[in-house]
């Protein structure tokens, strides 16, 4: 039950680096599987969700040695299982990358049903009818999903019903070393996405048309090791180029691929914020009245839903009544508003639309990071509010923030996180 204490009014200003891509690491670490010889992976995040990854890898067998906070080289050789058994694998979203993976190595897995972000029913069919498609069959026992090829896998046609990321990525994962030709159609475009289809490809996969919603997999029958470096974070750069708005600073996010904000850029501006791109850069320079907006959150490249809290609590404190809608996830996605409102935000939800009535301040309060991006928004209203917030299961946003405190206090932010003996009921009593 860690925290943190956010006293607000202080502007953002210098210059912040970006980390890895969580979204990009999770999918890559379990794809390491599929190499016959150790990988080095560069600009790894130092978050809890690579750790969890990196510990169900060593359970499973693989080597894993940090060269230093953020390269790591994972030696998949000595693995001799198709099961993950990690109990902790169940608390993250991208251990069901190791269905992919395992298939894709050898033709079965056993993995635990995945968790992550709770917003509502999270379904798989996706991933599962793609699976099918490869030439699968699957169970579900006691939680553990059991996926496996009935003779060989092999190529297929598969259209996805949604445009989903993980079903797009975990596809990929099983088919490029499938017999024949895979095509998916209506295929995620996310930034990540890109990024594992490079890695294979580096490994000497033959992945084509990952960005667009076609995507064409020749399968290949091995895949070597390499040295590869993560993209940079657009949800973690985009979490800062509104912290900066909030608070009306002047920020440099560094370490950024520009092109991958453009459409968070797009909506700051419309805001009445300056964004200037460098070649990996973008400032943000923001002088306080901001403007109303209306955000619906879309698959890439729209403005992504992992940005839809943060920019809902910036609304909150700009001039007018916007309207955000969440197209992508259930208006589960918003439950986070109570905690704005208890800071005195002007937020009603009706379904899938919240209308925000901008405030002229928030108000500090002890607040819950009730998510990873739903805390990011709880930090950035304390930042902007007047007195004293405290943010607490920050274990949330520890799963996807390397270092969020250091780079906020950098930036001139008055936070710290307060570590608190677990409460335990014999404790208390
Ligand atoms: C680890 C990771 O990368 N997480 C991201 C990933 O989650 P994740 O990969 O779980 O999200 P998806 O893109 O799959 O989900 C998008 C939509 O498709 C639906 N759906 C998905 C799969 C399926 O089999 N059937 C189905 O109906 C979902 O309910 C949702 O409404 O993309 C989301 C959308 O950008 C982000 O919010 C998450 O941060
Ligand atoms: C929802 C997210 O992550 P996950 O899918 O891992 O829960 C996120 O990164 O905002």
């Amino acid at each position: 039950m860690d925290k943190y204490v956010i006293k607000g009014g202080c502007r953002l200003t210098g210059e912040v680096n970006i980390s890895g891509a969580k979204n990009a690491a999770v999918a890559i670490l379990p794809a390491v599987i599929l190499s016959d010889s150790p990988c080095r992976i560069e600009n790894i995040p130092d978050i809890s969700d690579v750790k969890t990854l990196t510990y169900i890898l060593k359970e499973m067998g693989a080597r894993v040695e940090y060269l230093d906070l953020h390269t790591v080289e994972i030696d998949p050789r000595p693995i001799m299982t198709d099961i993950v058994s990690a109990e902790i694998a169940r608390r993250i979203r991208a251990s069901y990358y190791f269905i992919g993976a395992l298939l894709g190595r050898c033709r079965n897995a056993v993995v635990p049903l995945p968790g992550g972000c709770n917003f509502g029913v999270r379904p798989i069919d996706q991933h599962l009818k793609g699976f099918v498609a490869l030439g699968c069959d699957y169970s579900l026992d006691n939680g553990m999903i059991s996926v496996s090829a009935k003779n060989d896998l092999h190529g297929a046609n598969i259209y996805l019903d949604v445009v989903t990321v993980g079903a797009t990525m975990n596809i990929m994962l099983a088919a490029v070393k499938a017999r024949g030709l895979t095509v998916i159609e209506n295929a995620a475009r996310e930034p990540h996405i890109v990024d594992l289809a490079n890695f294979l490809n580096t490994m000497g996969a033959d992945i084509r048309g990952a960005g667009t919603d076609t995507i064409k997999i020749h399968g290949v029958q091995r895949l070597r090791g390499v040295t590869y470096s993560i993209i940079p974070d657009q949800i973690e750069a985009g979490t800062y180029m509104v912290a900066a708005a909030a608070t009306g600073g002047d920020v440099v996010v560094k370490n950024v691929t520009p092109k991958h904000l453009e459409s968070i850029s797009a909506k700051l501006v419309e805001m009445g914020v300056t964004i200037e791109e460098g070649d990996d850069t973008v400032r943000v320079l923001c002088e306080r009245p901001l403007r109303k907006c209306n955000v619906k959150t879309m698959p890439h490249p729209g403005f992504p839903t992992d940005m839809q809290p943060q920019i809902t609590t910036l609304l909150s404190v700009a001039k007018g009544t916007s309207m955000v809608n969440e197209s992508v996830w259930e208006n589960n996605r918003f439950k986070y508003v109570d905690e704005l409102r208890r800071m005195g935000a002007q937020i009603t939800v009706d379904g899938k639309v919240a209308i925000v009535e901008g405030a002229d301040r928030l108000k500090g309060a002890p607040v819950r990071a009730l998510d990873l991006r739903a805390g990011a928004a709880m930090v950035i209203a304390g930042l902007v509010a007047e007195g004293t917030t405290q943010v607490e299961d920050v274990q949330y946003i520890e799963r996807g923030y390397e270092n969020i405190v250091e780079k906020l206090v950098e930036l001139g932010a008055d936070i710290y996180r307060m570590e608190e003996p677990e409460r335990t009921l014999d404790k208390i009593g």
